[in-house]
């Protein structure tokens, strides 16, 4: 096979980084020749300035996490500049044991707009962004086991079929609206404005700012912001002194609501 193998992602947590890696890695090692991936990180703002296009000659594993349902709005504006040229794609969408809506086929449509094929699709589990007990350290040993063989039958469909076939993935259109955490009286309540606090832990080391996807963490005082927090929680998971946390008594109340709620194991779809 002939075809270049391309990884791409947006991972605050790293969990969405961990399953796309693992896909185009697999896919990879089942091909004859040596043959070299490419690899685009797109969570820092810098990395999104870059344009990027692929060719026919290209196969895309891209991943996003699920924000609210769908794909994080923060993200369409970089998403939309990606440039397909018939290249075969292969969206991932990877959330937090709730659900992911309408994500996936929000991500399948607009790389379809942007020129793609897509050939195959899935919705992972990744330990939920708010908690350290929801979907705890997932993708787990089973969840990788499914990727291995996800990646398997896309090398066999790249490799078997003589005219590779389109898919369908499971999801709404139009999409469901954002999905809306609740306050105490039951009414859809909006987090959008809530922001990390900083304790007495803080060593000042930038690593939190360092890791924001949004790039709004002040350098000179690391508890203020510049600018919007997508609460996609890599200062409050990544930093090393526990010294990032929320306080706001609806997110934290969301969070709770999804560890009692969410926390049957849902399993792995695959689409090929
Ligand atoms: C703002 C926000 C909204 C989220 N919405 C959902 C959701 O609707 N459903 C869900 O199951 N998980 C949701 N999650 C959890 C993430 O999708 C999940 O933890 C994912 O594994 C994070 O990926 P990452 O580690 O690559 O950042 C949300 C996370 C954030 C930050």
């Amino acid at each position: 096979m002939d075809k270049k193998i391309n990884s791409i992602y947006f991972s605050a947590t790293d969990t969405t980084k961990k399953i796309v890696s693992e896909i185009a890695k697999k896919i990879s090692e089942n091909m004859d020749d040596e043959i070299t991936t490419n690899n685009i990180d797109f969570t820092l703002p810098e990395a999104r300035k870059e344009p990027v296009s692929f060719t026919k000659e290209d196969v895309v594993i891209i991943g996003v996490p699920v924000y609210a349902g769908r794909v994080p709005n923060v993200l369409l504006k970089y998403l939309n500049t990606i440039v397909g040229n018939g290249a075969f794609a292969i969206p991932v969408v990877v959330y937090g044991n709730r659900s992911y809506d309408d994500a996936l086929i929000e991500l399948k449509d607009l790389l379809e707009l942007n020129g793609f094929k897509v050939i195959a699709g899935g919705a992972f589990i990744g330990e939920h962004s708010f908690s350290k007990i929801l979907a705890k350290n997932r993708p787990d040993e089973k969840d990788m086991a499914i990727v291995s063989d996800f990646a398997n039958r896309i090398y066999t469909k790249l490799t078997t079929q003589d005219e590779i076939q389109s898919i369908a993935v499971k999801g709404n259109q139009p999409y469901r609206k954002h999905y809306m955490p609740k306050d105490r009286a039951g009414n859809p309540t909006d987090i959008r404005k809530v922001t990390p606090k900083t304790n007495r832990n803080c060593m000042d080391c930038k690593l939190c700012v360092k890791v924001c996807p949004m790039g709004s963490i002040d350098e000179r005082d690391v508890s203020r912001l510049n600018g919007i927090c997508i609460k996609c929680g890599a200062c409050i998971k990544k930093c090393p002194t526990h010294a990032k946390y929320y306080d706001d008594v609806n997110y934290l109340r969301h969070k709770h609501e999804l560890e009692i709620d969410c926390a049957q194991r849902r399993a792995p779809e695959i689409f090929i």
